[in-house]
């Protein structure tokens, strides 16, 4: 899209597995430099004008001599090639293969649909991991007995702290009585295929489940009902603290898996479960061949630089594919996110045309300070710059403002000036967060006043 702006007159080709693309709509500021967006699908060839398409799978790239390969054996000639190839989920491993046809990672639609097929007879899931997914499950999986299996000592902990992990499990213990139920949603997924003859069906419905993360409010499009609905619907799963993964076996008796659990404290636990949700990570995907070698981090992402060029000429990357090379600014660091997905598109858009047109461009604002606006057990989430300290040491303190099933402020303070902050609820609070941040103002003299709810830092500050 950036570059349909920046050079209009140019040919700009997409070649993507699936045919069905996402794009970011309803893009709404929820403060300078943060957004919160929907992310929704699209069949190719509904893609706004001055973008050509293909749909096949990148083979081979050869950056000496500027031409592509498809699978299909299809050439390209390309002067400037971006790579936004994504990643896939990372899967824990049991070790034997019939035990491993039990463990599904989450990734694109159809990952959600096997999830669904799975659930729809399970009586028990154990979901592995402590982040994004994990989390969503948690709050969206229902009718089925959830064991919810993490390293830490408090749950989302890749998001947020045990302040704010205790502010979420009370809510979902004491829901909000005057919250309305939630609303029941379609479960509508139109399948371009449908208009296709029945020869191409097979393989277009393939490329259409294939493809794209799912992002931002994927379980809305699905129903995550297990197989027993006596089971308290909604509740918060039994949590399994700083626990992993030992043993997983088929169970002697009968078709379920037993799971041996070892705690952080060397004791053992044993559960059994119809299938495991491994919601462990990420995993940087570049399934092609390269005239030169890529320079990879250590994560196995492609290592780009402020410009989002990787080390093979004229090439770029961006999104989960790449991990950034250059020195993070002190507010900002990677994470693999929609939101940042659509930041480095941007910039690498905008640094393909500058070097197109013989021009120069800077870094984008966005990559001076980390901003994910998000929903986590039904409450609007602003993270913003070292949220949770990320990289602070223990050379920093917290201040945190908490109002039960209303509202969770956690300010992180280095030598009074703030550092991150984590605000969930409607605190309105955002810009303000990141102008303190941004303009490193000592906040020292206001001592705990700051998050004084009778006081309004957001017109003080203004
Ligand atoms: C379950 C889930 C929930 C998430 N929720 C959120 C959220 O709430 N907020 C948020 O900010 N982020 C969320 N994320 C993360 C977000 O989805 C990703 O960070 C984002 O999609 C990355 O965008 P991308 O374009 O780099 O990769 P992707 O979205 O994975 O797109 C990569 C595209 O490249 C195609 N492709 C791959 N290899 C080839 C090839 N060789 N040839 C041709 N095409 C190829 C794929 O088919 C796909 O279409 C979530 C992720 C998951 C899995
Ligand atoms: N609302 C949002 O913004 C959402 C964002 N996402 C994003 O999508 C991507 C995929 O999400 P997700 O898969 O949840 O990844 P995340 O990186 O969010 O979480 C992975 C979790 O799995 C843990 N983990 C990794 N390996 C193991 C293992 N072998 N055993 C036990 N635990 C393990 C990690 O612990 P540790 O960190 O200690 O390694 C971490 O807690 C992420 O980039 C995430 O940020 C996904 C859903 C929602």
């Amino acid at each position: 899209e950036t570059l349909t702006i920046c050079c209009p007159d140019e040919t700009i080709l997409l070649l993507t597995e699936s045919s069905v693309v996402k794009s970011v709509t309803n893009l709404v500021p929820v403060a300078r430099y943060l957004h919160k967006f929907d992310v929704r699908e699209q069949n190719v060839s509904d893609l706004r004008a001055g973008i050509g398409t293909i749909v096949d799978q990148l083979a081979y790239i050869n950056s000496g001599e500027h031409w592509a390969r498809t699978r299909t054996g299809l050439v390209i000639n390309y002067r400037h090639l971006c790579l936004c190839t994504g990643g896939a989920a990372k899967v824990f491993s049991a070790g034997e293969e019939e035990l491993n046809a039990r463990i599904i990672g989450l990734r694109d639609t159809d990952s959600v649909l096997e999830l669904q097929r799975r659930l729809a007879s399970a009586k028990d899931v154990l979901i592995l991991g402590n982040g994004g997914i994990a989390s969503e499950l948690a709050h969206e999986l229902h009718d089925v007995n959830v064991h919810w299996v993490i390293k830490d000592a408090h749950i989302s902990a890749t998001f947020v702290d045990p302040g704010a992990a205790e502010f979420f499990q009370l809510a979902k213990r004491e829901p909000d009585q005057t919250a309305t139920t939630k609303p029941t949603t379609a479960i509508k997924r139109m399948r371009y295929s449908e208009l296709l003859p029945t020869a191409e069906q097979e393989e277009e419905q393939q490329r259409s489940k294939r493809g794209a993360a799912l992002g931002p409010d994927w379980h809305r499009s699905f129903d995550l009902g297990g197989g027993c609905a006596d089971s308290a619907s909604r509740a918060m799963p039994k949590i399994y603290y700083n626990s992993q993964i030992e043993r997983v076996e088929q169970s002697p008796a009968d078709t379920a898996l037993s799971v041996t659990l070892k705690h952080n404290d060397g004791s053992v636990e044993h559960l059994s479960c119809d299938f495991i949700v491994s919601a462990t990570g990420v995993q940087p995907r570049h399934d092609y061949e390269t005239d030169k070698p890529f320079h990879l981090a250590a994560d196995g992402g492609i290592k780009v630089d402020e410009m989002m060029r990787t080390n093979l000429c004229d090439v770029y990357a961006a999104g989960d594919v790449c991990t950034a090379g250059w020195p993070n600014g002190a507010h900002w660091f990677q994470m693999r996110l929609w939101t940042q997905a659509r930041q480095m598109g941007a910039m690498a858009g905008r640094s393909m045309a500058a070097v197109h047109e013989g021009e120069t461009v800077y870094q984008d604002f966005c990559f001076e300070l980390f901003g994910h606006v998000t929903q986590l057990f039904g409450f609007p989430v602003v993270l913003l710059g070292r949220f949770n300290g990320q990289d602070l040491g223990r050379d920093y303190e917290l201040l945190v403002r908490c109002t039960r099933n209303k509202e969770y402020i956690k300010f992180v303070l280095q030598q009074g000036r703030l550092r991150g902050a984590i605000l969930i609820g409607d605190t309105d609070l955002a810009e303000t967060c990141e102008n303190l941040i941004l303009n490193g103002t000592d906040l020292t003299p206001y001592g705990d006043d700051i998050l004084n709810p009778d006081i309004d830092i957001e017109d003080y500050f203004d």
